[in-house]
């Protein structure tokens, strides 16, 4: 019977102390550790069982069979130390491999140290564990049920060695068959019990650590959501995948499960002391004092291990940073036939990697041989102590290898705290990130409330300036001021990059602009309540997002009951196929096979881009918009799918305000206002034929077109097309 088998298994699974490294290192490791232990508790055992008098028969013999156990395990200590050192060769490559993961995982480990950094760190720390406290408070009930029966499942775990005890009391020197059977009785219903409620206790926290995945997801993915533009911009968008995928998971599991295991370390060591205090309390002080001391040694050779381990990563860097800079420009270096000066300082890097390596290597040995070494001289010291006890006739023979066990059993609680504790630090690092995501605050200001009975939709930009937060040194729009009035339309046109597409964001109030006002009916864009206001103001993008699901439930995108419409205002079937007509795309859509409820697939694969397109124009057009905002593109469209867009429009531009980022000289043509864009700001403005009069950027930006378009004319015109309609500006 061990009592530490739960604890070992857990262990391995949890805790990462700095010198374990891959699965084949721990699991050698563990072997051999296991080996010198149970060398160590059989002897213990032998000499308990039979009587230090039966095996060495007087206390000198005593002596000498101790001594003799010493060697025993001075040989197995080496015998470990020298397999570590091969395996450490052998897994370097693994370790690294993790460290990396590690590193990237947790970069606060790499951080320099510094007073203000630190005390940085400790608050955003802080800040995490409450974060997490308070979403686990939430399962209050089930986690306390947990706790409890992870007290049971300890304490049972510690009556084990008791009754053990008795045992060979009962067998040996009491000889009482009756007495023997009951205990042995008792000890496998003490099994039992601990073995129940250790499911129990590890049921309930998998229940635990999935309600907090689940929340942390939840609450994570609505703050991203809740992100201002600027965010996503320049965040990676696999790095935000990844917090919400992989970080989550990592998070609640190794918080939960090192918590689990902390706690019924700390129960399983509260009551092993009880106990141990209970069979002998000289022995249980002399352990007392030892067993710290042990760990002490090894947290000072983790701290210099780490030390050690930060360095080979760096060097390690240097080397991969030579590699990738050689094969991301293999041309370059082949050209200018510079391999061997690539491959002679990669290999220099390499070899300052080794002999750091090395150092680890030698460092890990000395470290296992010390950490295999000093837990069994404590083991001998204390059956060694015992054994006067015994033989002086203060102890039972039993009770000293209850003793044992419990001191087996009290090392490990400690050594697995101590592990858990620094696998909780790291978690708590990689929670960090996670839980600062939650708590961001978006750049732009709170989303407003305000929603009028009455929306005439009067657009005004007024001297508005604008730089994108990824780009904070690039002016884009520069004082820039426009106005639509109710049932205008107002076209914007410039050449590629004069921030036509910006204004439009900015009226989506996307991003907010750094000076200036963007109003609707004389009151800030950012005032409405957004919700109330994207049914007002509509949009058709340049690239339209079809999302993968029925044509009928891409059309009434953000407008269903879930996204929190009343039942009253959801658009009925008829307003869903009144939008679609008005697009020009209903007939397209009785033709499928599935109708309204055919499949769109992955951002609208399914589709063609002219469809694609006409079904966004009906999404903009169920929601009954009083404005509408249209970045055209008909650049990747063929002639067919661009005069069905086009015809779609043409009907929409009759009956709205709309302001369009233009593309087409027809647009152009009917529009109410054409405003002209460039480096920001409008230089012209007026109607068409006042501006071609006018002779300036617009005029010349429609000659350009024009000779652009004659010359691929005969590929882009129907045969019913003029050469006007199909201009592209
Ligand atoms: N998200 C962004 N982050 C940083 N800069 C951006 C971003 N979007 C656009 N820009 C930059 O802002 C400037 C204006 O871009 P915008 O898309 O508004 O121009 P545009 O007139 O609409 O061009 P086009 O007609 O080609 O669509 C460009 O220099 C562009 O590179």
């Amino acid at each position: 019977m061990t009592p530490c088998t739960a604890t070992t298994a857990e262990h391995a699974l949890v805790c990462s102390p700095p010198p374990r490294f891959g699965s084949g290192a721990k699991g050698q490791y563990s072997q051999g550790w296991l080996l010198c232990e149970m060398l160590l508790l059989g002897k213990a055992v032998l000499v308990a069982i039979y009587g230090l008098d039966d095996v060495f028969p007087d206390t000198r013999t005593g002596n000498v069979g101790l001594a003799f156990m010493f060697c025993c395990i001075l040989c197995s200590a080496l015998c470990v130390a020298l397999e570590t050192l091969l395996v450490t060769h052998f897994v370097t490559g693994r370790r690294d491999k993790a460290r990396a993961l590690t590193s990237e995982e947790t970069p606060l480990l790499e951080k320099p140290d510094g007073v203000d950094e630190a005390a940085a760190q400790q608050a955003s720390d802080a800040r995490t564990i409450l974060t997490l406290v308070a979403y686990s408070a939430q399962d209050t009930v089930l986690l306390s049920v947990a706790f409890a029966a992870g007290a049971l499942a300890a304490l049972a775990l510690a009556l084990i060695p008791y009754f053990t005890g008795q045992i060979v009391d009962y067998a040996t020197i009491d000889q009482d068959s009756h007495a023997f059977t009951l205990t042995t009785g008792k000890l496998l219903a003490a099994s039992l019990a601990c073995a129940i409620f250790t499911g129990i206790r590890g049921g309930l926290f998998t229940v635990g650590i999935t309600r907090l995945n689940v929340r942390l997801r939840t609450n994570l993915f609505a703050s991203l959501l809740r992100q201002d533009m600027g965010y996503f911009d320049t965040a990676k968008s696999g790095e935000i995948t990844s917090r919400l995928a992989a970080d989550t998971t990592t998070v609640a599991d190794q918080i939960c499960l090192n918590i689990n295991v902390l706690m019924r370390s700390l129960t399983q060591a509260v009551l092993v002391l009880i106990f141990m205090f209970h069979a002998s309390w000289r022995l249980a002080v002399i352990t007392f004092i030892m067993i710290p001391c042990a760990l002490s040694i090894s947290k000072v050779y983790g701290a210099y291990f780490r030390k050690l381990g930060k360095k080979v990563q760096a060097e390690l860097a240097e080397a991969n940073a030579v590699a990738d800079e050689a094969l991301g420009n293999v041309g370059t270096v082949r050209a200018h036939a510079a391999e061997d000066s690539v491959k002679a300082a990669y290999a220099a890097k390499l070899q300052l990697f080794y002999v750091l390596e090395m150092k680890t290597a030698l460092a890990y040995c000395t470290y296992m041989v010390t950490a295999t070494f000093l837990p069994n001289v404590v083991s001998a010291g204390v059956l060694f102590y015992g054994g006067h006890l015994v033989l002086a006739n203060r102890m039972s023979a039993g009770a000293l290898v209850s003793f044992m066990l419990y001191q087996q059993s009290l090392s490990g609680s400690f050594q697995s705290m101590g592990d858990v504790l620094s696998a909780l630090s790291a978690a708590v690092g990689a929670a960090d990130k996670v839980v600062e995501l939650i708590h961001r605050q978006p750049a732009t200001p709170a989303p407003g409330t305000y929603t009028p009975d009455t929306f005439a939709g009067r657009l005004q930009l007024s001297d508005v300036h604008f730089r994108y937060p990824a780009r904070p040194d690039a002016p884009v729009l520069n004082g820039l001021s426009l106005q639509v009035n109710p049932g205008e339309v107002v076209a914007l046109v410039g050449s590629s990059g004069g921030g036509k597409s910006s204004i439009v964001k900015l009226i989506q109030h996307f991003y907010m602009p750094s000076q200036g006002h963007v109003r609707f009916d004389g009151r800030d864009v950012g005032l409405y309540n957004p919700k109330w206001l994207r049914r007002r103001v509509a949009i058709v993008n340049q690239e339209p997002t079809l999302f993968a699901r029925s044509i009928k439930r891409n059309i009434l995108y953000g407008l269903e009951r879930e996204d929190g419409v009343p039942a009253a205002e959801v658009p009925t079937q008829a307003d869903v196929e009144h939008a679609a007509q008005l697009a020009n795309i209903h007939h397209v859509i009785l033709a499928m096979p599935q109708g309204y409820d055919s499949e769109c697939g992955e951002r609208g694969v399914q589709l063609s881009g002219g469809q694609k397109q006409r079904i966004a124009i009906a999404r903009a057009l169920v929601r009954r918009p009083a404005v509408l905002l249209l970045d055209e593109a008909t650049s990747a469209l063929d002639a067919d799918s661009e005069a069905a867009v086009q015809d779609a429009l043409d009907g929409i531009m009759k009956h709205h305000t709309v302001l369009v980022v233009a593309h087409r000289l027809s647009t152009i043509q009917n529009a109410t206002r054409i405003l002209v864009v460039s480096k920001g700001t409008v230089v012209e403005q007026g109607r068409h034929e006042d501006l071609i009069e006018a002779g300036g950027t617009y005029s010349a930006l429609v000659r350009r077109q024009m000779q652009k378009s004659a010359s691929t004319m005969s590929l882009t015109m129907r045969p019913d097309q003029g050469p006007g309609p199909s201009m592209f500006l």
